[in-house]
């Protein structure tokens, strides 16, 4: 019903939009503040709609040459946007921010038939991505040093043209997450979406044009790993952002180092969340929850190890498999869903060989773990599974070790902290964390002996834009969120001043 339809006049009619009727025929790329036809359509690859598995629209990965255009395009507009004042760039970006967050609805649903994520979550994660540029926009105008007398001083000055690659799993709010603060800074971005989900970066392209951003500053280049590593290797470009998985992280840093170019890596995880006996336990159920069943379970951050201390374990497993069983899971634009659709079959499978695997390991399904066919007609051929709680986990287990990216849960005994603590950070990754407990002083000290960039005390999976997020160890570097995250997008100058005579040794 939507064939033919170019993005904007497709959000027109998103109001009346439902899960199978979207067809995005528009072209995906952006630079030069406009919308770029591909050239190598013969490379097209299908993009699926999780929820039906029907074709959404075709994306065409970008070559050499297109690649060069688009980082050309940001370089022209970061030579006027950088020299700009700091209140200038940032009423520009307040204006987007307002934009995005009229337009809120209707980003939301997009985003939702590209990714599967129920409605609810998108709305939430379409807010967090204008209240980023909104926190970053404030932050603008602090550049400004001010002179006086005989004096050094610093300048925060931006790198230049940064690169932004992105992951499936937050399209949207993952582009606001490293446009914001690189724009803010005064650097230019091009953008590469996951191409699983190509479709709603090029809509922040142009609110970012609609608000009055110079032409080219942020733009969006469609692909995988060969356009990815055309953007890494391009000599015009300062800086690489990174989210996706360890081993691509791995390579988008031996990359960059070739340029000597910095690199922000937001990589996976495997958080741990240790619940003891003298929790809260109806929170602790909630933090547990929220910690594994968020987008399905596709988030980087997941405390996908619970540990639980033994004494509360049968009341813990109780209430946590009757709430994940009352979990809706179904059509992802209904307002009562809470579960959608994974991103694609081969991850369906991955995670459904997961939960095989841990079975054959000794690891009792208490719930969950199976393909899911909602009664709906149209949702036949969706990409679903029943949230899963595993018991029965050892430290050794395959599920208990690496990155399952989906909605299951490990549910692990313990007795004393000590121990607790030791098994928590027995793992390469170190991206969050999370603790339950009344006692104050035992919270505290769990976060401070835990090895992660986060660690959630009686809550989790919260993230306000401004605090930090990012790794310990395997999980990466850099972090996003927060006024921190401007070292990451800028270069300091220290200016010395002589007002006298030079006292030379000569
Ligand atoms: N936020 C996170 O930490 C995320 C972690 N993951 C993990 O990664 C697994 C695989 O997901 P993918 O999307 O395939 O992750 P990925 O790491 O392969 O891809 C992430 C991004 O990097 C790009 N890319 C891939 N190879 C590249 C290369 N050689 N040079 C430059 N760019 C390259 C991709 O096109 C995509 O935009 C998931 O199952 C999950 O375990 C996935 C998504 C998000
Ligand atoms: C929004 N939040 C904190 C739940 C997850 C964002 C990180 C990611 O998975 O990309």
């Amino acid at each position: 019903m939507f064939s033919q339809c170019g993005l904007v006049s497709l959000l027109d009619t998103m109001p009346a939009a439902s899960t199978g009727t979207v067809l995005v025929n528009d072209h995906l790329n952006y630079w030069g503040g406009r919308r770029v036809k591909p050239t190598d359509e013969k490379n097209a690859e299908p993009v699926f709609e999780p929820a039906t598995g029907r074709v959404l629209c075709q994306m065409v990965p970008c070559g050499a040459e297109e690649v060069d255009q688009a980082i050309k395009s940001a370089h022209t507009a970061y030579l006027k946007w950088s020299k700009m004042a700091g209140m200038e760039r940032a009423r520009i970006m307040l204006e987007a921010a307002r934009i995005i967050r009229e337009r809120r609805d209707n980003i939301a649903k997009l985003e939702v038939i590209n990714n599967g994520k129920s409605i609810t979550e998108a709305q939430v994660d379409i807010d967090i991505a204008w209240q980023c540029i909104e926190y970053y926009a404030g932050m603008a105008g602090q550049h400004i040093q001010l002179p006086g007398g005989a004096f050094a001083y610093t300048r925060r000055e931006p790198l230049g043209v940064c690169v932004g690659i992105g992951a499936w799993n937050y399209p949207f709010q993952i582009a606001a997450w490293k446009s914001a603060p690189a724009l803010a800074c005064g650097n230019a971005m091009v953008f590469k979406p996951s191409p699983m989900t190509p479709v709603t970066a090029v809509i922040l392209a142009e609110i970012y044009k609609e608000a009055g951003v110079p032409e080219g500053l942020f733009n969006v280049v469609q692909g995988g790993a060969e356009t990815g590593t055309l953007l890494c290797h391009h000599p015009m470009v300062a800086k690489v952002s990174f989210t996706g998985s360890v081993p691509t992280g791995k390579k988008i840093m031996e990359m960059s180092a070739k340029g000597v170019k910095p690199v922000t890596l937001e990589l996976g995880g495997k958080s741990p969340l240790i619940i003891f006996k003298d929790c809260e336990m109806e929170n602790a159920v909630r933090g547990a929850l929220m910690a594994n069943y968020l987008s399905q379970g596709e988030v980087c951050c997941n405390g996908t190890r619970v540990f639980v201390q033994r004494e509360i374990m049968p009341q813990f497993l109780e209430e946590v498999v009757k709430r994940t069983k009352a979990i809706r899971v179904g059509d992802p634009l209904l307002k009562d869903t809470l579960m959608g659709a994974l991103i694609s079959k081969p991850h369906l499978e991955k995670v459904l060989g997961f939960v095989a695997q841990a079975k054959k390991e000794g690891a009792r399904v208490l719930c969950g773990g199976e393909p899911f066919t909602p009664s709906d007609p149209k949702l036949k051929g969706g990409y679903f599974m029943s949230p899963c709680v595993l018991d029965n986990c050892r430290d050794d287990m395959t599920c208990v070790k690496e990155e399952i990216f989906g909605p299951v849960m490990s549910v692990l005994p313990f007795d004393t902290e000590e121990e607790v603590l030791q098994r928590a950070n027995n793992t390469t990754f170190g991206l969050a964390s999370g603790v339950f407990t009344r006692d104050i002083g035992r919270a505290h000290r769990v976060a401070e002996n835990l090895q992660a960039g986060t660690c959630f005390i009686n809550n989790y999976n919260i993230s306000p834009v401004e605090v930090p997020f990012g790794g310990y160890k395997m999980s990466g570097f850099g972090r996003e969120n927060g006024q921190v995250t401007i070292e990451y997008y800028s270069q300091l100058k220290t200016v010395v001043v002589e007002m006298g005579d030079v006292d030379s040794l000569f």
